[in-house]
Parts: C-alpha cells; structure tokens; sequence
C-alpha cells in the first residue's frame, strides 16, 4: 500500500481558456495532517473539488491511496475512503441530529434495498450514527432539528457528517469559518480528536486554526504548490511570505 494518501501529479485544470489549477504537485502521507492556505483565488476549492471528484483534472492525476482517481465519481471516490466537508454546512435542517448522522452512515455503507442487507445496515447504521454523535459532543442535542442547533452545533455536525462513514481520508473546507475565537479553539479540538489516525487535508483561512492543528501547510499560489513544510519552517519562508502575506509571517495574518 501506498504511503501516501492523496498524491496530486502536476495536475492541471482549465475552465474555459482560464487555467486555474497549473501543475500542482503534493504528497500527503497517510496518518497526517496537513492544511491547504493560500490568497483568495488562488485555487484551494478547486483542489478540493478535483480531489473529491466534482470535476474533473484537465491533465496530470489524482492517486488516493497509490490509485488514480481520475474520471471516478464523487460518490466512488468516497466509497474508495475519501470524504470531504464544504463551505456551506452540508447538513438536513429538519431532519434531528441523529437522524442526520444515521443518513451519513447509510449512504456511505453503500445502502441498498435488499431486505436482508437493509436489516443488517440499519442495525450498523444505528450504532455508528450514536457513535459518531458521542464523538462530537452532541448526544445532549440528539433529537433537536439540526436547524435549531447553534451555528458552532451545526459546523460540528457537518464534521460529524464528514466522518460518519469511518473514511481514512477526510477534506474538511474552511471548518472554523464564521466562528468565534473560542468556537473555533472548541473546533480545534474537535477536528484534533476525530482525525486521530487519518490523513486531513484541510483549507482554512484562519492561522491560528492552522498553526494549532498542521502537522504540514501547503502554500498554494496561482493554482501551483509554492511551498509544502512544517508550520515553523513555512512561518519562516521568504518566498511564501512576499508571495501570499505581503511580507507578513503567516503566524500574524488571517486572511
Ligand atoms: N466552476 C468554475 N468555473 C469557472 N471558474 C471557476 C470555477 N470554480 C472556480 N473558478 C475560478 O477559479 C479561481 C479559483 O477559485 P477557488 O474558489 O478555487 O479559489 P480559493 O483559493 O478557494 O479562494 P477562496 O480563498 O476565496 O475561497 C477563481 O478565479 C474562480 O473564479
């Protein structure tokens, strides 16, 4: 088995004649944690929406787990271990939090409807969707509307959702966005605990979130990784810092 979990190869991706993704090349090895910055514009959405399948490279490749995702659907590629959170919470408002979670698992086993399998899924689904719910601090909040949760509740559920389905390989878009200090130091925390032994690739905009849960910060400018290194050594970068902070280190910025 590969060591890396999402290897991306000189990928390239083109709307139209503008290309917005020009050769970016990464290696995230599985077990780590690694953070996508980058100026608004600059293409961090789009990698994501190429990782996950939403659209298609226009040349080079994606490997999950040492293998090419390219032409795959998002649905297959979440079914081969990969799983991403967006920008918009993602999550039913009507519907209660468990009964938001017990759908996330159920999609992800794959659900179909056979008796016998439905029998055995529920059954999984149901202990999975508790399971999940306890992991991310909601149990007290297990039959309220998603809609009636806070916006910090329902930023928690979306991660929740993320990882219902037990994927090694979890996206998460912008988690703490929107989010006080404190309901993103909670968010850390959250994220630190249910990444435990999976890859995270994560884009965020806020530093501090960054530099408190980055094992490894990519730089992405102009659609190309500039620069993939430690929180310390990134901080200390000339290039990333005339490049993305305007002189600033990125400890000091929050884009
Ligand atoms: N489906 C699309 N069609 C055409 N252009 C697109 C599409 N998606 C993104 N773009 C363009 O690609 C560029 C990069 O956008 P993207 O959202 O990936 O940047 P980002 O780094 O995530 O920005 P932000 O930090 O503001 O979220 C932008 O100029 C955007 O307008």
């Amino acid at each position: 088995m590969s060591a890396y979990s999402v290897e991306l190869k000189e990928v390239r991706k083109s709307f139209g004649k503008s290309e917005i993704i020009r050769g970016a090349t990464l290696q995230v090895p599985r077990g780590e944690r690694y953070a996508i910055i980058g100026p608004n514009g600059a293409g961090k959405s789009t990698l994501f929406n190429l990782i996950s399948g939403r659209f298609g490279v226009s040349s080079g490749d994606i490997l999950l787990n040492g293998k090419s995702i390219r032409g795959m659907k998002p649905f297959e590629i979440n079914r081969s271990g990969l799983s991403r959170s967006f920008q918009i919470t993602n999550i039913f408002h009507r519907l209660t939090v468990y009964e938001n979670l017990r759908c996330a698992v159920l999609w992800s086993l794959g659900y179909k409807y056979s008796f016998w399998h439905r029998l055995n899924g529920l059954r999984d689904a149901h202990e999975r969707a508790e399971a999940v719910m306890e992991q991310i601090g909601l149990r007290r909040r297990r039959n309220t509307s998603a809609g009636l949760l806070t916006y910090a509740e329902q930023r928690a559920l979306e991660i929740g959702i993320t990882i219902a389905g037990g994927a090694d390989v979890i996206l998460l878009d912008e988690p703490t966005a929107g989010m006080s200090r404190s309901e993103s130091d909670n968010a850390v925390e959250l994220i630190r605990r249910v990444t435990v032994g999976k890859t995270l690739l994560m884009v965020e905009h806020d530093m501090s979130v960054v530099f408190g849960l980055a094992d490894k910060i990519a730089v992405v400018v102009y659609g190309e990784v500039i620069a993939c290194d430690t929180p310390a050594n990134i901080r200390g970068n000339a290039k990333v810092q005339e490049a993305y902070l305007g002189g600033h280190a990125p400890a000091e910025a929050h884009a």
